[in-house]
């Protein structure tokens, strides 16, 4: 049987460890494409990716450079796993290698700043109309590489596209379920970043296991209310993409939006973090495009207000807690 070749756009924790799923798959052919043509010499060299994730082998079925030409020659299928606030310059160069009917799936969890834009947006107006959809849901990318159980949920532009990139991801250990509502799958994936920031300084503060369930519940509410106004289906938030991914980022060592949150929460500053990984904590930019969103539209979401507050206004972690309790009580 002919086999397709895939092409994984960002040579991240995620793109690395989409290439060592879809490497499993008899009839893919991956090839990842990473930014940092160093990155990528080591990395034919030693099969993994010391920088974003480095105790997971990388099968020699992948292909890995730093071309571009080289990456999308004759793909059937693109995986889009780059940081949302980089992913329109990302892929502008690709725009006239790319065939026009090459459908693009994102794993891409965040929203961008000033435009607002889901990432299939930004794909689509960066490489014009085709075939897109959003895999999202609990998979950090430490133990997808590992072979460790993850389930998550795929929706796209149409059924067709669901089913191809249910196809081709599925393994014995990955399971994807398809879902309809593309809206909802792309907020609740960015939008969980958010309320793992708030879970993280909750834990850097050493406020407990109560807390730290009512910010994730609540802020379960949050994610709800705001994909609801923008037209996604509130059932999406009670599954893989919407509850499961919050569960995982919020308690996680792996996630490194709560592991930021715990750094501010313990008296570290933005810059401090920022400037001490190349890791990309996705929640920092979201929550600026989420709360600017949300005032421009009237939709109420106090913690992702004050995780804004703490984050570019200089409140302090105390001072947030006591607007977040001290707000006048109400019905759940
Ligand atoms: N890490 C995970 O477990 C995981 C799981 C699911 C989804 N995601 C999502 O996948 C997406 C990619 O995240 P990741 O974890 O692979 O990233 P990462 O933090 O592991 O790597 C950073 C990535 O950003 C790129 N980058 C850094 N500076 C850049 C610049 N100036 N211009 C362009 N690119 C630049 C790097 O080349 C690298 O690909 C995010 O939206 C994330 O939310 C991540
Ligand atoms: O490490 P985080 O916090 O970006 O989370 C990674 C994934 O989104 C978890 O599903």
């Amino acid at each position: 049987m002919a086999t397709r070749r895939i092409a994984i756009l960002g040579g991240g924790a995620m793109g690395t460890a989409c290439a060592t799923v879809l490497a499993e798959n008899d009839e893919v052919r991956p090839v990842l494409w990473v930014r940092e043509p160093e990155l990528a010499d080591a990395m034919q060299t030693s099969r993994r990716n010391e920088r974003y994730l480095p105790d997971v082998p990388i099968p020699d079925v992948v292909e890995i450079t730093s071309d571009r030409a080289a990456a999308v020659a004759d793909v059937a299928m693109l995986v889009a796993a780059v940081p949302s606030q980089f992913l329109s310059a990302t892929m502008k160069p690709f725009a006239e290698l790319v065939s026009p009917e090459c459908p693009i799936v994102s794993v891409i969890k965040g929203i961008e700043i000033g435009t607002f834009r889901r990432p299939t947006e930004i794909l689509l107006q960066v490489l014009g109309e085709r075939p897109v959809a959003s895999m999202c849901g609990p998979s950090h990318a430490e133990e997808v590489g590992l072979r460790l159980p993850a389930s998550v949920v795929v929706a796209a532009s149409d059924d067709q596209f669901a089913a191809q990139v249910q196809q081709d991801f599925t393994t014995d250990r990955f399971r994807v379920y398809t879902n309809p509502d593309l809206v909802g799958v792309e907020f609740a994936g960015a939008l969980k970043n958010v309320i793992a920031i708030a879970a993280g300084i909750s834990d850097g503060l050493g406020y407990g296991d109560n807390a730290k369930s009512a910010l994730i519940t609540r802020g379960l509410v949050e994610i709800g209310r705001f994909g609801q106004s923008l037209g996604a289906d509130p059932e999406t938030f009670a599954g893989l993409a919407g509850i499961g991914d919050l569960m995982t980022t919020c308690f996680s060592r792996h996630s490194r939006n709560r592991g930021f949150g715990e750094r501010i929460g313990r008296g570290e500053t933005l810059q401090q973090i920022l400037d001490s990984t190349p890791k990309v904590a996705e929640g920092v930019p979201t929550t600026r495009s989420v709360h600017e969103l949300a005032v421009s539209r009237g939709i109420d979401l106090p913690i992702t207000r004050e995780i804004a507050a703490m984050l570019f206004e200089g409140k302090s972690p105390l001072e947030a807690t006591d607007a977040l309790m001290n707000r006048p009580v109400g019905s759940e």
